[in-house]
């Protein structure tokens, strides 16, 4: 699969906002079916669960994390952890497959040691959002989609004041890969819907988003 990411020049779309690469179709059916496999082996090590925003409301993705350190969130409030919430265990390796992908396209000069795995089924939503829990906010955020397509809403960094420019929505289908760096990085972003029946990769639909992240 490696050998098909360009390393140099990524197909990444030009968007209309700064910082914001997406690579439509990075991943061919093979490559999808290869990753959901790794993606549902590490699930069985360390289980999808439901967390809970600090306000004690359930979020409607169910998720899970690969890596050193996993993303959080309970009524303690968001965090990076060494282990899996529910079952107290480290969480597994993010697969190389993953690490390469984060090479060839973000250049960046440290690997990611936190991959957050998102499950998406039916009317699951993520509401608008920054990344911000991360030691270095300079560093990328890479994110890969498999499954039905998602409406992707994405808008400036809120400025000094606290306002956000106006979002857009892109649609993120199965073997998409797109990041936040630079400009982008701190861009608020969030997931309106998801498009039903639009892949067939995952039996009974919803989605898989992976995104990878340095945390520390
Ligand atoms: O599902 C997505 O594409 C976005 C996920 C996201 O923003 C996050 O997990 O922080
Ligand atoms: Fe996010």
């Amino acid at each position: 699969m490696t050998s098909q990411i360009p390393p140099l020049a990524p197909p990444e779309t030009p968007t209309a906002l700064p910082g914001f690469r997406l690579w439509p179709g990075l991943l061919d059916a093979t490559e999808q079916a290869d990753l959901l496999a790794e993606v549902r082996a590490g699930l069985e090590a360390a289980p999808l669960y439901r967390p809970t925003t600090p306000g004690g409301r359930p979020f409607s993705v169910r998720m899970s994390n690969f890596g050193a350190l996993g993303w959080v969130s309970d009524r303690q409030g968001y965090r990076y952890q060494p282990t899996h919430p529910v079952t107290g265990a480290p969480w597994p390796a993010i697969p190389a497959r993953l690490l390469s992908l984060w090479d060839a396209l973000t250049g960046w000069p440290t690997p990611p040691d936190a991959c957050l795995i998102n499950l998406y089924q039916s009317e699951a939503k993520m509401g608008l959002h920054q990344d911000k829990d991360e030691r270095d906010l300079t560093a990328p955020v890479l994110s890969v989609s498999l499954g039905d397509t998602a409406v992707f809403r994405i808008g400036p960094a809120p400025d000094e004041t606290g306002k956000g420019g106006a979002t857009r929505t892109v649609r993120l289908a199965s073997g998409d890969v797109c990041a936040l760096t630079g400009p982008a990085r701190l861009a608020r972003h969030g997931i309106d819907r998801l498009l039903a029946g639009s892949s067939r990769l995952l039996p009974g639909g919803g989605r898989v988003n992976l995104t990878l992240r340095v945390a520390r």
